[in-house]
């Protein structure tokens, strides 16, 4: 598949909810988590070529969207702070491009907009993209506007290359720059501990600090028997950012450190350009016992268990 499945698009697979006493829409944009990221080539324009197979955590930013006149944006949550340029926000560029890409009779329609960011920013989590996607999402039940799948795949691989895969919301495996997505081999249940160190990672410093060769990627199976052999087939296909990652950030060294000594750790690495990395668990229970554990270890660290969203 090299574009979006037509249909409704569940960004973050939230579909329209209330919010407390007030009636909205609500789109969750969760966590992305790149269990492998491959590198495996070059392309003229200096991005890179690569597969990666991409879960999403059942935990995120919330957006939430009222009618209003003009099309507005207010952050909150843990990390707004982090997000000190409203303007470019990838919520209001998405929104902008929804109404550059359609027609109006009369006003174009608004949006009371509000995100309450409970992801670290620039942190390998994919929180921009996935806001971008819920953004969409959202916008597009709120408006109601025809807009066909193509165009938003377009719109979204414009906003970055990890939106088309939060807009899909599905455990993919993504290819080419991003924009090539097709359904994940079907996964063995497991729990994720998520983990930031509090190092912000710019994505095009980590691309350009990697070194060595490309790598070359067989196909993956269809299914797995167990946790133990999908996380064999993990190992052979790394994150080949990490090293780039640790380079620039050592602490995500001591990130991998902590968790790989975690009991019932049974995979550490990092997500996407880092700094944040997973640890993969069989059970919640597991995944919390280590939030636990490394929130004493580490109070100052971002330390987070979710469960991974089933297809
Ligand atoms: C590393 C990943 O998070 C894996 O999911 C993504 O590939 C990055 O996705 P993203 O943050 O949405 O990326 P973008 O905002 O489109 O690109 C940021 C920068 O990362 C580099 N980049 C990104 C994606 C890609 N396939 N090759 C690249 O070389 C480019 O230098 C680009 O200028
Ligand atoms: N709503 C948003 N949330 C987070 N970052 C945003 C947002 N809007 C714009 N940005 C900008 O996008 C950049 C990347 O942020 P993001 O949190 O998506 O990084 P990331 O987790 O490394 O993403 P990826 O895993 O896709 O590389 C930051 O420099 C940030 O300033």
């Amino acid at each position: 598949m090299t574009a979006l499945p037509s249909g409704s698009v569940p960004a973050g697979g939230k579909q329209d909810c209330r919010a407390g006493e007030e009636a909205g829409i609500v789109r969750m944009a969760a966590a992305k988590v790149n269990l492998s990221l491959q590198i495996i080539g070059k392309r003229p324009d200096g991005y890179h070529e690569l597969e990666s197979l991409v879960v999403f955590a059942d935990f995120g930013d919330r957006l939430s969207f009222r009618p209003s006149a003009t099309v507005s944006l207010q952050v909150a949550g843990p990390f707004a702070a982090a997000l000190k340029d409203t303007k470019e926000n990838l919520v209001l560029r998405a929104a902008g491009g929804l109404l550059a890409g359609a027609t109006f009779e009369g006003n174009p329609p608004g949006a009371a907009i509000r995100l309450e960011k409970g992801l670290p920013v620039a942190a390998g989590l994919g929180g921009g993209s996935a806001d971008a996607a819920a953004a969409i999402d959202g916008l597009l039940a709120l408006w109601k506007l025809p807009i066909e799948p193509e165009k938003l795949f377009e719109l979204a691989r414009s906003l970055g290359a990890d939106v088309p895969v939060c807009l899909h919301g599905q455990a993919s495996i993504m290819r080419g720059v991003g924009e090539v997505i097709d359904p994940a081999p079907e996964l063995p249940d497991f729990s994720l501990l998520l983990v930031n160190p509090g190092a912000a990672l710019a994505t095009p410093n980590v691309f350009r600090a990697r070194q060595g060769a490309f790598s070359k990627v067989t196909d993956w199976p269809e299914s797995f028997a167990d946790l133990k052999s999908f996380v064999a087939t993990l190992e052979g296909r790394p994150n080949d950012l990490e090293a780039a990652a640790i380079s620039l950030q050592p602490s995500v060294r001591e990130v991998l450190d902590r968790l790989e000594a975690l009991p019932n750790c049974v995979l550490a690495r990092m997500s996407g350009s880092g700094a944040s990395c997973f640890g993969l668990f069989a059970t919640l229970q597991e995944a919390r016992h280590g939030e636990a554990a490394l929130q004493v270890a580490r109070p100052e660290w971002w330390v987070r268990a979710a469960a991974c969203r089933r297809q």
